[in-house]
């Protein structure tokens, strides 16, 4: 075992998940075996943008559709909400308003976030957070014309 130096975290990913590349929603992420509610599914580190790079470049991009609200305080602490880059799976949950499974928790400090398992989430299943009520494409699960509920991830974030 090797001491933890200042400076460092740990990183830890669950080994009962995998991408599957043909969902309907794009490539999705899946159980692979029963998972317990509130494993550890992914650690990410993510990439806070300026906000100048997101209005003039990223947010014209396919890359937007896979940033993160991220508050960030400048250096007068005055305190925005900036897009975040996330790198790992954490850009490959696709998202669900029914059946989310997984919650997810920002590390301001670390610029990471971590994923957990909502509850026990049994073999098959994939694995969704909700990315709100504000979507930028056709929600595969919902019928067309059907109203979005309220935002959930509000709610289910710490
Ligand atoms: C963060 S990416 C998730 C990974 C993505 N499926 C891929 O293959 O790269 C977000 C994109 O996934 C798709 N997506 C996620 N959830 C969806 C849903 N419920 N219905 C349809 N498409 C979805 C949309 O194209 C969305 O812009």
């Amino acid at each position: 075992m090797v001491d933890r130096l200042e400076g460092e975290m740990s990183l830890a990913r669950c080994p009962d998940i995998y991408l599957v590349l043909n969902t309907p929603k794009g490539r999705g992420v899946v159980a692979r075996s029963h998972i317990p509610a509130r494993t550890i599914l992914d650690v990410c580190p993510v990439l806070v943008l300026s906000l100048e790079d997101n209005e003039k470049h990223i947010k014209h991009t396919e890359l937007f559709h896979y940033t993160y609200n991220w508050p960030h305080q400048d250096e007068k602490g005055i305190l925005r909400m900036h897009q975040a880059i996330c790198f790992g799976l954490g850009s490959m949950f696709n998202h669900s308003h029914h059946n989310q499974n997984v919650v997810w928790e920002r590390d301001q400090q670390s610029k990471t976030i971590t994923y957990r398992a909502a509850r026990d989430i049994p073999p098959g299943e994939e694995l969704c957070i909700s990315y709100g009520s504000h979507l930028t494409f056709t929600d595969a699960d919902s019928p067309e014309g059907e109203e979005e509920p309220e935002l959930l991830l509000d709610k289910i974030q710490i």
